[in-house]
């Protein structure tokens, strides 16, 4: 199932990119679960520029293609960002598996009510986590829920 399986990984890009080394991790640990589809935004050379060789019709149309041929969206939330919201609302519409990943104990900002409250137990799952606990949390949430 491992390498069938499509994964779309979605953290902050414009948003800024101060956890850009914690996105990295969770691409290579995401990899022995599947396809990380957006591997790109894991990469902790890209800027704030992001996908500058690209007009954002382009980013825009490519990444809704992703995310329609994905199996499940897991979405790095702690640093807000509009991209990703604007991706968890329209992988809700599509029913697809979701998990959505946040640090309290490194922001004093509260996860949006928008996301929290989409939690349903099921396909929405949000996760409180520290960073020491990502590789147990992926392991737990790829053999029991996806
Ligand atoms: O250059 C880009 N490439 C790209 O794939 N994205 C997608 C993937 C990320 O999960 C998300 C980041 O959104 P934002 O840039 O608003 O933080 O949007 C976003 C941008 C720039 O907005």
């Amino acid at each position: 199932m491992a390498a069938a399986r499509r994964i779309y990984f979605a953290a902050s890009i414009r948003a800024g990119r101060g956890d850009s080394h914690l996105y990295y991790k969770i691409v290579s640990i995401l990899k022995k679960y599947g396809t990380v589809l957006t591997e790109h935004v894991g990469d902790p050379t890209l800027t704030e520029l992001g996908d500058s060789h690209m007009t954002d019709k382009e980013i825009h149309k490519r990444d809704m293609d992703w995310l329609r041929s994905s199996h499940v969206l897991v979405a790095e939330v702690t640093q807000p960002s509009l991209g990703v919201g604007y991706e968890i609302g329209r992988a809700i519409e599509m029913n697809k598996n979701i998990l959505c990943l946040f640090r309290p104990s490194d922001t004093e900002k509260r996860l949006s009510a928008m996301i929290r409250g989409a939690e349903n137990g099921k396909s929405v799952i949000v996760k409180d986590y520290k960073q020491e606990d990502i590789e147990n949390l992926l392991e737990s949430y790829f053999s029991e829920t996806v």
